[in-house]
């Protein structure tokens, strides 16, 4: 890797301050120089342009530890193929990322730091072009998947079940990027509620989030028969993560998504773990899965469901997932899968290591630096 770190984080000091002005500044200069690109991207460009600027600041504060940075460009650009990136597109995009940076950095920008740039640029499309093209002789960019499965549980939560037209392999725990032909260009990542199963099916939980594009278009425009496209499966809360006989589930809301897939994916194996399950949501009839999750206990014995219920005005006991497992008195001998809101996560991880739960025990998908992700 022959970049000098050391003029990149200079020059991306000078601009890190008005970083929201470079990202809009790039996409007018790359939209107006280069017209065809715009099609790629969304109408609405505020997720984007955030995606952007995490990912060139995750890049430029790691650039020291050279695998981790391939790593991340190389999965980068493999999540990109399914936006039709194609090689041609990146001179024009670090073209106008060096011009946008050039023009905000308040007159201090000097001409050696074009170099760096030009040759770290350089670096970061010849590892991404090379992952894409790898990928791209085993793996679609995308897959269609049709409808084949929809119920609203909920006024605003819907089940929906959908069979990709080619064979998707996907680990338990994962998600899958998922694009409605109302919304065009629009990705947003849903975790995939079963495991991996002979039908080559896909469960997903959407609950409509206010002004959420994609969640109203699958829960209220989707029916049985439409299609939709799916991203390839991602996502790291993977059962091979825990290394303990008794699991600990804390699920809030549709977060319980994928820790319904590993719940399912157990039963699978030899050893079948034992699993608390708290499922917390904020009303009664929120508790979109009851029927599923019954039905899952007839079939794993050593399963145990408990729903809890944080917000119902005349509920007496008013609790969410993580005060349910210590009203339980849950022995904390193993490991602890959470999965809700960024916040719940975050609040609940908090909470267990208070408690005494050692750091290595506790598993989220949110790993610090990784971009959050939206479920809209
Ligand atoms: N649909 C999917 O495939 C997946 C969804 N998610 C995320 O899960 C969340 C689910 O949201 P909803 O269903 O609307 O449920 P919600 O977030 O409104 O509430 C569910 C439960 O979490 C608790 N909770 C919420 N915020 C909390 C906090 N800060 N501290 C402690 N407890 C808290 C509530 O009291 C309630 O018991 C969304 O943010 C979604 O993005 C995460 C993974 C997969």
């Amino acid at each position: 890797m022959n970049i000098d770190i050391g003029l990149i984080r200079q020059s991306w000091a000078l601009v890190e301050p008005v970083a929201d002005k470079v990202t809009m500044h790039f996409y007018a200069k790359l939209f107006a120089d280069y017209p065809s690109v715009r099609e790629m991207f969304p109408p609405a460009m505020d997720v984007q342009r955030d995606r952007l600027l995490q990912a060139l600041t995750r890049v430029v504060l790691n650039l020291d530890d050279a695998d981790g940075v391939v790593d991340y460009l190389g999965q980068l650009a493999r999540d990109h193929r399914k936006y039709g990136v194609q090689p041609e597109h990146y001179p024009a995009v670090g073209r106008c990322l060096v011009i946008a940076m050039r023009a905000n950095a308040g007159g201090a920008w000097r001409s050696v730091y074009d170099t760096a740039w030009i040759d770290a640029y350089q670096f970061i499309a010849d590892v991404m072009i090379k992952a894409a093209e790898q990928e791209a002789a085993y793996v679609p960019p995308a897959w269609n998947g049709v409808v084949v499965g929809h119920e609203m549980r909920t006024r605003e939560i819907a089940v929906i079940t959908v069979e990709p037209t080619q064979p998707y392999a996907f680990k338990a725990g994962q998600y899958a990027t998922v694009q409605t032909p109302h919304w065009p260009k629009v990705w947003r990542p849903y975790s995939i509620a079963n495991a991996p199963r002979r039908d080559n099916r896909l469960t997903f939980h959407v609950r409509v989030v206010s002004g959420g594009w994609v969640s109203t278009a699958l829960a209220h425009h989707t029916r049985v028969g439409d299609t939709v496209l799916l991203g390839p499966p991602r996502g790291s809360l993977l059962l091979e993560r825990a290394s303990t006989p008794h699991l600990i589930f804390i699920a809030g809301g549709t977060g319980l998504a994928p820790l319904k897939a590993l719940i399912e994916e157990s039963m699978w194996l030899p050893e079948r773990p034992s699993i608390d399950l708290f499922h917390g949501v904020r009303h009664h009839g929120d508790a979109y899965d009851l029927r599923d999750l019954r039905d899952l206990r007839t079939h794993h014995r050593r399963l145990r469901v408990v729903q809890a219920v944080s917000d119902e005005p005349d509920e007496w006991r008013r609790e969410n997932a993580v005060d349910a497992l210590l009203n339980h008195r849950v022995s904390l001998d193993g490991d602890v899968f959470v999965c809700g809101s960024p916040d719940m996560v975050q609040v609940t991880a908090a909470r267990l290591l208070h408690i005494g739960v050692p750091a290595h025990y506790i598993h989220t998908e949110f790993t610090p630096g990784a971009p959050t992700l939206v479920y809209s």
